[in-house]
Formats: C-alpha cells, sequence, structure tokens
C-alpha cells in the first residue's frame, strides 16, 4: 500500500539555520503517528514541507503517492492541517471560516453548509456558528482549528500541538474526536508536547532532534528499552546487598534499611518472579515488593539530552504560544 507520508534524505535551511538534516520518515495508511522532539527540533517545519508552507532545500517527500512540490494541489487536498498558531479570519463568523475552506478545496455550495455543522456539532462548538473567531475563548479557538482541519473530509489530518495550553476535559474530548476520526480511517501525525498524549494516542512514534529521526518505535517499545526498577523488602534485612549473580538483567543493586533496590534492564515484571526466587534461595523473607517503570519521558529525555544547551529558553516561563508551561510537558519545552 502507498504510504501517507514518505520523506527521505529531506533537508530545509532557513539561511544558516539547518532545521531539516536528511530526515528519514514513513507514515503508513490509518497510522496514528506521533512526532516528538525537544523545541526546534524541526517538527513544524516538516508538517509546514508537508502542506507546501515551506520549500525544502533537499530530498524528497510524498503524500499518498504524490510529491509535495510537484503534486502540490493533490497533496493539499489530501491534508488537514490543524496549526499549532491561530491562523483564521478574526473578523468572520466561524461557520463562514469553516465554509470558505471547504470551498477552497473544491467542495460544493450545498456540501460546504453541511459539511460546516457536521464539524462544528463534532468539536462541539455548533452553538457559536455565528461567533467571530476572536470572541471564542481559547479552548474554543483549538476546537475552531481542529473543525476546519476536518471539513475538507482529509485523509490525512495533521495536529501541531493541538492541546497546548486547553484544560483537562478539553483535551479528553479532543483526544475523543481524533481517535474516532483515526477508527473511521484518517492518517493522523501528531506533534505534542504532552508524553501521555503520545502514549495514549499514537500507534507509533518518531522522536525528533536537531532536524534528525532519532528513532521510530511504539511507545510501548520505547518504554521497553528503559530499565525498572523492583524495590523489595525484607523481614531481616543483610548487612550489604546480595549478589544476584544469576540474573543478568541485574544492573544495579542498592540496600537502603530493610529495602533492596534492584535496577534491571527490561521489563520488571518480567525479572520479579526470578528475583523472589534468587532472593527466598538466599532465605530472605520478603515482605512487600514495588515495580518502578521507567516512564517514556525518562526515556525521551535520554534519546535527546545530548542537544539540550544548544537552544535558548524563552525566558518567561511561557511556550511560543504564551501558555504557561506544565510538568507534564516534555523535556526542552518546560526548559
Ligand atoms: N521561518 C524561519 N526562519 C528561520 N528559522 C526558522 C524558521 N522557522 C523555524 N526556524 C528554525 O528552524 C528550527 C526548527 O524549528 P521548528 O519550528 O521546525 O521546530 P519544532 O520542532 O516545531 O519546535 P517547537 O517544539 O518549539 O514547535 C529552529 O532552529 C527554528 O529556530
Amino acid at each position: 500500500m502507498t504510504l501517507a507520508i514518505d520523506a527521505t534524505d529531506l533537508e530545509k535551511d532557513y539561511g544558516d539555520v539547518r532545521a531539516l538534516d536528511g530526515l528519514n520518515l514513513s507514515v503508513e495508511q490509518g497510522e496514528f503517528f506521533g512526532l516528538l522532539g525537544p523545541n526546534g527540533a524541526g517538527k513544524t517545519t516538516f508538517i509546514n514541507t508537508l502542506v507546501g508552507l515551506v520549500r525544502k532545500t533537499g530530498g524528497e517527500v510524498t503524500v499518498f503517492g504524490n510529491d509535495v512540490e510537484d503534486e502540490y494541489r493533490e497533496v493539499r487536498d489530501s491534508i488537514g492541517l490543524a496549526p499549532q498558531e491561530f491562523n483564521v479570519d478574526r473578523f468572520f463568523p466561524i461557520r463562514e471560516v469553516l465554509m470558505h475552506k471547504a470551498g477552497y478545496h473544491g467542495v460544493s455550495e450545498a456540501e460546504r453548509e453541511r459539511r460546516a455543522d457536521e464539524a462544528l456539532k463534532l468539536v462541539g462548538i455548533y452553538d457559536k456558528r455565528n461567533t467571530r473567531f476572536d470572541w471564542l475563548s481559547g479552548g474554543m479557538k483549538r476546537r475552531l482549528l481542529l473543525a476546519r482541519a476536518i471539513v475538507t473530509e482529509p485523509n490525512l489530518l495533521i495536529l501541531d500541538e493541538p492541546t497546548a495550553g486547553v484544560d483537562v476535559q478539553l483535551r479528553h474530548d479532543l483526544w475523543e474526536v481524533i481517535n474516532r476520526l483515526n477508527d473511521e480511517g484518517t492518517t493522523i501525525l501528531l506533534t505534542t508536547h504532552y508524553i501521555e498524549e503520545a502514549e495514549r494516542l499514537c500507534d507509533r512514534v518518531a522522536i525528533m532532534d536537531s532536524g534528525r529521526k532519532v528513532t521510530v518505535a511504539t511507545p510501548e517499545e520505547l518504554t521497553e528499552r528503559g530499565s525498572d526498577t523492583i524495590t523489595v523488602e525484607l523481614r531481616d534485612p543483610p548487612a550489604s546487598a546480595p549478589p544476584l549473580d544469576g540474573l543478568s538483567e541485574v544492573e544495579d543493586t542498592r540496600l537502603e534499611d530493610d529495602r533492596l533496590a534492584v535496577r534491571v534492564a527490561g521489563s520488571g515484571g518480567r525479572v520479579a518472579p526470578r528475583l523472589l526466587n534468587a532472593l527466598e534461595d538466599r532465605g530472605h523473607e520478603i515482605t512487600d515488593i514495588d515495580i518502578s517503570r521507567t516512564s517514556l519521558e525518562e526515556i525521551f529525555v535520554e534519546l535527546t539530552e545530548g542537544q539540550r544547551g544548544s537552544d535558548e529558553p524563552d525566558g518567561d516561563g511561557t511556550g511560543e504560544d504564551g501558555t504557561a508551561d506544565e510538568p507534564a510537558r516534555l523535556a526542552g519545552e518546560a526548559r
């Protein structure tokens, strides 16, 4: 099957700044694909290259087999984009904004109205249909961006930080809508700094840094790459940590009072039974056990931290859009 997105050795220079540095990335049709990376990794540049807002410097990229520059029209008609920035005609009632958008992509007049109403209902702002954009609340503006992206019924929906700065309820509402579209067959490309979002929604994620792909994997595969810590409480703790030579996964053991913390490569759940057996064989009585997993967030930091320090922080404790940084956001965003 033709790939939804296929980028080969993609490059983009903005003067001296190399935003995409030989990016190779492919997204299957029907996938829910996450694009993660610290600020300045090149995510928005990649998206803008797909939709024709940025001209690539080198390499190739196709969307459903169409070259993004030579077959610009076909590509643009197949994509719905909800951008990071609010770039909407501020003075028009939002229903008209959606109808203009549908009209631009060749949707008939009667159909435009139906599509606009359907999209507004889907994102939950139909009662605001006659309100102009700049009179909407921040959360409603995010909903509108999604409505505008889906009004053309695109095969590929691109969401550039769709939930930046929105409250938990709205985030969940948006996830529901996006998930439903994906279930119905729409390919989704999502960039986000919320790790929970990527973990929950995405079939696969690519981690980008400095214009390159660091890795592509399912969220589960990524967390498997980390270390888990098994903490065991012992009734009569020994003076020092017991040797665990038979367990090849063990990376480190620490004894603090009656608690033995054992760091293991991969899944702690898989190692725990053998660890308990080994300890019992040595005569230790176990009174409690706890397994803590490495989070995807920690893996992300590990994979991208080599690049830290190359960007200046934005200095005022807010992201680009002025929304407050939150602890759950990924490294890079909260710097
Ligand atoms: N129009 C532009 N002119 C010059 N440099 C640019 C332009 N747009 C982006 N850049 C630079 O290109 C690099 C990649 O930026 P990009 O916005 O693609 O990153 P990003 O991964 O989307 O970041 P964020 O997570 O902050 O949105 C950065 O160094 C940025 O400063």
